[in-house]
């Protein structure tokens, strides 16, 4: 297998097989790898998506930390939106209806929390810590434990990465947060959890938007200890078979957080083997509270407008001397009517 910078694995998307899956419904996803010279396309919702070289796959799953650890960062232009002139604004604001795909900055970042160690450490004391998993989830089942639960030097081993790492990163690519971080430091106990899936309980986590303004998810288990799981980023339409397909499953390696805006519409994809442990965190301006809605579809509307592409290459986030992925989405429909290239290779941060 071809390694492109980010490495694939044939995966499903979460809950759904091969006979479940409607074949053609004419969406296509050109998934282009910045400064990689290949290009990807995906048939939504369960074709293959074939790397131009020539191997196919189900679909595309991004492992950042498997081939370099840090660090991959994802813009995306969901595939329809009713919003032409505002597909991606600068700032985020919630959620205009429970079908839409949200105005957030639309960008996915991988960053590395904890080192393999900690993260070991941390889910091994988690597997044997004397405490309830529980479902915290008002709207939505998790089997969850509190990190306040674990024991005071895996606490300080978290806060102490998330200030030292994540925080300053947070500032430095969400800058419209950088204020409000200072003035609201976080974390704070009560948004922090230790997220558990297993084959026999909580297998994932249906498609929701964490309603905040930063989430991060970094992954405890190593990866040989489970097969499928990992976050799945809708870039699906309105109706309920695309956005639970249309999409990339993002399976970081242990230790390395995955950071967006929590209006993002994500999922929990579906664990196959073994045990999948995570670090959650929440971070709301205005303190903890219960923050996963549940995605309810609607039909879309006649007529809707789709959205044209906003592909500002220029754009793209390069951080020093950090050479990001930058995978960008764009629609077959928008290709058919000429506005993206077909088969074009970008490359982003040039
Ligand atoms: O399992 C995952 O990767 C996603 C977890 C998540 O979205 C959440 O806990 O809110
Ligand atoms: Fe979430």
């Amino acid at each position: 297998m071809e390694r492109l910078g980010v490495s694939y694995k044939a995966c499903w998307p979460s809950r759904l097989t091969d006979a479940e899956a409607p074949r053609e419904d004419g969406q296509e996803l050109k998934v282009v790898i910045a400064g990689a010279s290949r290009a990807a396309f995906c048939r939504a919702p369960l074709d293959t998506v074939h790397i131009c070289a020539g191997t196919c796959f189900k679909a595309a799953v991004f492992m950042p930390g498997d081939m370099h650890p840090v660090p991959l960062s994802i813009r995306y232009w969901p595939g329809q939106l009713d919003c032409p002139s505002q597909c991606i604004p600068d700032r985020p604001s919630p959620l205009a209806g429970s079908h839409r795909v949200p105005r957030v900055p639309a960008e996915l970042h991988a960053v590395q929390l904890l080192s393999p160690l900690a993260a070991a450490a941390i889910a091994s004391e988690s597997r044997r810590a004397c405490v309830k998993w529980e479902s915290r989830g008002v709207s939505l089942p998790t089997q969850d434990m509190c990190v306040s639960q674990l024991s005071s030097a895996s606490q300080a081993l978290i806060y102490d990465a998330i200030k030292r790492r994540l925080v300053p990163f947070a500032k430095a690519h969400y800058p419209h947060l950088a204020g409000k971080l200072e003035k609201n430091p976080y974390p704070k106990p009560g948004n922090l959890f230790i997220v558990r899936y297993r084959v026999t309980e909580q297998r994932g986590l249906r498609l929701h938007s964490d309603d905040t303004a930063l989430t991060f998810n970094c992954c405890l288990s190593a990866p040989s200890t489970f097969a499928g799981g990992g976050t799945f980023f809708t870039t699906g339409t309105s109706n309920r078979e695309s956005l639970q397909l249309d999409g990339l499953v993002v399976r970081p390696a242990s230790g390395v957080a995955l950071v967006h805006d929590g209006h993002l519409i994500h999922a929990g994809s579906d664990i196959l083997l073994g045990e999948r442990l995570i670090l959650v965190g929440f971070y709301t301006e205005d303190g903890p509270r219960d923050v996963r809605r549940p995605v309810k579809p609607k039909p879309p509307a006649e007529g809707r407008a789709a959205c044209p592409p906003r592909p500002r290459l220029s754009d793209c986030a390069q951080q020093g001397s950090l050479e990001h992925s930058v995978i960008y989405f764009s629609s077959a429909r928008r290709a058919a009517a000429g506005e993206v290239a077909a088969a074009g290779v970008h490359h982003g941060a040039s």
